[in-house]
């Protein structure tokens, strides 16, 4: 009897050892999402190459142009989550102290709460010091589409309200004419009762195709953190930008548009194996 229950014992001792290592696997696994195939900068491992060029990107970024004492834009996306981890680090490390970071959108918010960094507001701070954010393509002037995440309109006032801002991306982004590598088109945030008009006088003046960008998760448009829809917009060749931008925001009810011409000083793009290149405008 006292052998046949040791026996149980030990199998259910066995059983909760196993399960509590797939736990700690599992943890690691959510909290290193980041963290898979290649190296992210400090040696670990990481699955996704795409998301180790980001992170090698964002952390080069930080420790270049963060300092104490400064106001910081917090961009949206993934690629912004490692740039605030490296800062994590840095203040925990007592290397960086006294920065308030104004947020580019509710994301963006939760992740500076979530970290314990100091929130501001543009209101208390209308001039930002530096300006971090990830981009969707990049081309060799700078020139970025933004708004993939759906957060353009707040991250294109932070960056207009910093002294300078830079870009962190994996290398896949950088091209020679925007439109080789994003092919989902250039966001635009307009007025709800407006996108159709909108839609047709876009496809109608500058060409391409207009879509309204739907939810997954919910039934109907996306509806941005300024309470408004995105259209994308597939264009068609390689437009002059700077015009192409205007017209779009002559329209009535574009509210801002994903097209970040001539705004960022300094590009940051990482690769897979952790390495990162830098790049200035082409003409600077
Ligand atoms: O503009 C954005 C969100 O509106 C993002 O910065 C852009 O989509 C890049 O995202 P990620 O860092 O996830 O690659």
């Amino acid at each position: 009897m006292c052998a046949k229950l040791t026996l149980i014992f030990n199998r259910q001792v066995a059983v909760l050892r196993t399960l509590e290592r797939l736990h700690r696997h599992f943890r690691t696994c959510c909290k290193n999402d980041v963290v898979m195939s290649g190296k992210g900068g400090d040696g670990e491992k990481i699955i996704d190459p795409a998301l180790a060029g980001k992170r090698a990107a964002a952390r080069r970024a930080v420790e270049e142009h963060i300092r104490s004492n400064q106001v910081v834009g917090i961009g949206s996306g993934t690629t912004i989550i490692s740039a605030v981890e490296r800062m994590v680090e840095l203040v925990e490390a007592r290397s960086l102290n006294n920065i308030v970071c104004i947020p580019t959108s509710f994301q963006a918010r939760q992740l500076i709460i979530e970290n314990k960094l100091p929130l501001g507001t543009l209101e208390q701070y209308p001039e930002v010091d530096v300006a971090l954010d990830g981009a969707d393509e990049v081309d060799a002037d700078l020139n970025l589409i933004k708004g993939g995440g759906g957060c353009l309109t707040q991250e294109k006032i932070i960056a207009s309200c910093a002294k300078e801002f830079f870009v962190m991306a994996d290398d896949r982004k950088i091209t020679d004419a925007l439109g080789t590598y994003w092919k989902k088109g250039v966001p635009i945030e307009v007025v709800p009762m407006a996108y159709r008009p909108v839609q047709l006088k876009i496809q109608k003046h500058l060409g391409g195709v207009v879509e309204l960008r739907m939810a997954h998760k919910k039934a109907g448009p996306i509806v941005t953190d300024n309470g408004n829809f995105l259209i994308d917009w597939c264009f068609d060749g390689t437009p002059d930008w700077l015009e192409v931008d205007r017209k779009l925001q002559c329209i009535p009810g574009v509210l801002e548009t994903g097209l970040f011409l001539k705004m960022a000083q300094k590009a940051y793009f990482g690769t897979p194996e952790g390495n990162v290149t830098v790049r200035v405008p082409r003409n600077t």
